[in-house]
């Protein structure tokens, strides 16, 4: 087996850390055609041949979510953080730093494919930062609340961001550190390059990849597996 081209190799790092307020109950561990959350997304990332390891940032009690999985590659569980942000910087700490880039994805983002993080990965290693996202389709429309007063926006460029968004470790761990010497507060990484002017590749997703937030979305996702 030739050794892995460290050069292109990618970690992962899935947080799966919140508190699942707008569910009502723990999201990552409600199953999906008989398996967790939590633990979809994980076998998603073993199965993408661009990813060389999994850090899982979550509580213990969703660790158990994996059987103590006996996986094909490393994965390995650091505690989160009081927000998103700050859990991303834990699995950050956790990387066994034997790859060039890391994959940040949603552990409540289940029916993301193999192929679609590869993609996203091999984007990466061309533009230094590349993020799955979704073009909006959709028609759009601005309504003034005092009036009630509509005015068409227009759709083009515009996305709804997705999950994994890919980085070289050293441009994502430094971008952080620079937006946290600001006391910054970001949503995801795309919102931290654009706060240290990095531009990143979007990558339009082919397969279905929605965030399991609600209960409704619950019922989405089991229709897409079914
Ligand atoms: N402190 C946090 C907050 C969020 N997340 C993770 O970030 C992803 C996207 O966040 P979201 O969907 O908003 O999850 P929650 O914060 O749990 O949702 P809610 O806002 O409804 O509580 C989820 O996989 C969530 O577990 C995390 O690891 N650590
Ligand atoms: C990180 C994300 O999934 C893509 O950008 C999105 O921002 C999460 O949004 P939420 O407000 O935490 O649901």
């Amino acid at each position: 087996m030739p050794a892995p081209d460290i050069t292109r190799s990618c970690s992962a790092i899935l947080v799966a850390a919140g508190s699942s307020r707008r569910m009502g109950f723990d999201k990552l561990a409600v199953e999906l055609a008989g398996v967790p959350v939590l633990r979809r997304t994980v076998e998603a990332f073993l199965a993408a041949e661009s990813i060389s390891e999994v850090v899982v940032v979550c509580p213990e009690e969703r660790w158990r979510l994996l059987d103590g999985g006996d996986f094909a590659k490393p994965v390995r569980r650091v505690d989160g953080g009081e927000n998103r942000q700050d859990s991303v910087v834990a699995g950050l700490s956790a990387l066994s730093l034997e790859s060039n880039f890391v994959a940040v994805h949603d552990g409540a983002r289940p029916l993301v494919s193999p192929e679609d993080i590869d993609a996203c990965v091999a984007e990466a290693v061309e533009y230094r930062a590349a993020a799955l996202a979704r073009r909006v389709t959709e028609t759009l429309k601005r309504s003034d609340p005092l009036d009630f007063s509509t005015e068409g926006v227009s759709r083009e460029q515009l996305w709804f961001m997705e999950t994994p968004q890919v980085f070289e470790i050293r441009l994502l761990v430094d971008s952080y550190a620079d937006v946290a010497s600001r006391n910054l507060t970001v949503t995801d990484e795309v919102s931290v390059m654009e706060a240290v002017g990095v531009r990143v590749k979007l990558v339009e997703s082919r397969h279905p990849n929605l965030k399991i937030t609600t209960p409704a979305d619950l019922a989405l996702a089991e229709a897409i597996l079914r």
